[in-house]
């Protein structure tokens, strides 16, 4: 994920609102303690995403993807207190570290945190939803979008990342670069939804249902 000047990244990091120092913590313990850190969106994207909830006015979110927690918090925050967010996940390691910096903090009685895979975790949440947040597998990005999509309300979010995947999507060679190009140019040819791919961070898709 090199692919944006480092200058200007650290340039937009500085002028972001700060995540606060539970979120930092988080961030040094999933560095110190899990393998591929680099999996956790950060504070961009951490605080787009809880503007996005706070744009929306946002009462129920699922995140497809919790790994440590940090974007489940950072949309957590956004909700009101009777606000709800779903996040699931496969890996124990991970669900173990976000389950103590949910308990943590004082937005974690807002979230429920389904453990197993992601599309069984979808079917046990009802409709509507405001906005979900896609972060899992690549492969699957086009199953998860296709089983949330009758679930989200009309004008909710569908939030999708990494979906420049570090520039790969220009020549895709491997399953991973393929599923998201495809998962890409799909979404663009779908009647369904209007979307904004943003080049925030490794790349970002915003798709409005109409
Ligand atoms: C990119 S990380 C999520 C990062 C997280 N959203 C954050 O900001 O910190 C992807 C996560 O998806 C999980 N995952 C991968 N395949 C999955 C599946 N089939 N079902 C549920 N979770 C899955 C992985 O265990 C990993 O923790």
């Amino acid at each position: 994920m090199d692919f944006i000047d480092d200058r200007i990244e650290r340039y937009a990091f500085n002028y972001t609102e700060d995540e606060g120092p539970l979120l930092t913590q988080l961030k040094q313990e999933t560095h110190e303690k899990l393998e591929l850190p680099v999996m956790l969106t950060g504070r961009l994207e951490g605080r787009l995403l809880k503007l996005l909830v706070q744009l929306l006015q946002a009462k129920r979110v699922l995140e497809i993807g919790t790994f440590s927690g940090y974007s489940a918090l950072s949309m957590a925050e956004g909700l009101p207190d009777d606000g709800e967010l779903f996040t699931c996940d496969i890996d124990p390691p991970a669900i173990e570290m976000a389950k103590k910096y949910f308990h943590r903090s004082e937005h974690g009685k807002k979230i429920t945190l389904l453990e197993g895979e992601a599309l069984k975790s979808i079917e046990k949440v009802e409709a509507p939803l405001d906005m979900v947040f896609i972060d899992a597998d690549k492969a699957n990005y086009l199953n998860y979008y296709e089983a949330v999509l009758p679930k989200v309300r009309s004008g909710g979010l569908i939030v999708v990342d990494n979906v420049l995947w570090s520039g790969r999507v220009l020549d895709p060679q491997d399953e991973s670069d393929h599923a998201i190009h495809n998962f890409n140019r799909s979404v663009h040819a779908d009647d369904r939804v209007e979307g904004v791919l943003l080049t925030v961070r490794d790349g970002v898709f915003c798709l409005r249902k109409k």
